[in-house]
């Protein structure tokens, strides 16, 4: 099997004296998917931030470790944290309309990463982000260019997020609470489009959402996380058709009214 494109051994992050995050492990391999779920403050969004060195003020990886592309983190400059940040591993967030700069077109915004980041020439950088407007199933991608944020929808605002994301070939998406702020419609071709991506690109996902119908959508892997603890991890249909920890079963039953067996299948020694 390939190398891990981003691998995380026992990781524990603390603010000061306090651990947030007690012990998370994982290893992300070329176009697969890693699940991360919990309730809120369970220590998802650390865990990530941890990967892509984006951690709070005062907050650090005070044990354990992490591999990106096979390279440690740990000793990693700013620049050299520029320079993977986009290129190897790259993440979108809730919100999106909070990390598109409101005065600027989308085109004038996916242009500059392409220009200053890629190197590219105005020229090519419009063909490019043009073209990854379109690989982000935006309808009408010569329209949506010259277009400002507010006139878009959550859902168009968030391909552009993923298109900027991916503007730089990484190897690693974190999709994080990606789809949680639109409706089930859009999260769902959201969802549609993160599988779609890793199947052309080989893109490797970390996909974290409390919500554990998204996870079984998408996930082959799935760590269940409460209070900083990864309480149970496993193959997603393993863990789903067999839950081992009281919490996992717990989240399970919250579903059962929205049929979360329709995304689950079968565990392969059932
Ligand atoms: N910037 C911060 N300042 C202080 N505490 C923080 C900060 N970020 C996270 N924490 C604390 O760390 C813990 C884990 O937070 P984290 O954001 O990783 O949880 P989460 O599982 O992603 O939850 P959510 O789904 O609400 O984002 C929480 O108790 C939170 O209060």
């Amino acid at each position: 099997m390939s190398e891990p494109v981003l691998s995380l051994r026992d990781v524990r992050i603390s603010q000061g004296a306090r651990e947030f995050v007690h012990g998370a492990s994982f290893d992300l391999y070329p176009g697969g998917v890693v699940g991360i779920v919990g309730e809120s403050g369970s220590g998802k969004t650390l865990t990530c931030r941890s990967a892509l060195g984006i951690l709070p003020d005062g907050f650090t990886v005070s044990g354990g470790s992490i591999t990106v592309a096979g390279q440690d983190i740990s000793a990693l400059s700013v620049k050299q944290w520029t320079t993977l940040r986009g290129t190897t591993i790259s993440a979108v967030f809730q919100d999106p309309a909070s990390y598109l700069n409101p005065s600027l077109t989308v085109g004038s915004q996916l242009g500059e990463v392409l220009r200053v980041k890629a190197g590219l020439r105005r020229r090519e950088a419009r063909t490019r982000g043009l073209e990854l407007l379109e690989a982000v199933h935006l309808r009408d991608p010569l329209k949506v260019y010259d277009q400002y944020p507010h006139e878009l929808s959550g859902g168009m605002q968030q391909r552009v997020l993923i298109a900027t994301a991916i503007s730089l070939g990484p190897r690693v998406l974190i999709a994080d609470e990606a789809t949680t702020a639109l409706d089930v419609t859009v999260q769902a071709e959201i969802l549609d489009l993160l599988s779609d991506l890793r199947e052309s690109t080989g893109l490797a996902l970390v996909v974290v959402s409390h919500d554990l119908a998204v996870i079984a959508q998408l996930c082959e892997q799935v760590l269940v996380m409460r209070s900083g603890e990864v309480v149970e991890q496993g193959p997603t249909a393993q863990v789903l058709h067999d839950p081992r920890h009281e919490y996992t079963r717990l989240l399970i039953g919250e579903h059962e009214q929205y049929g979360l067996d329709t995304f689950v299948e079968e565990p392969a020694d059932a």
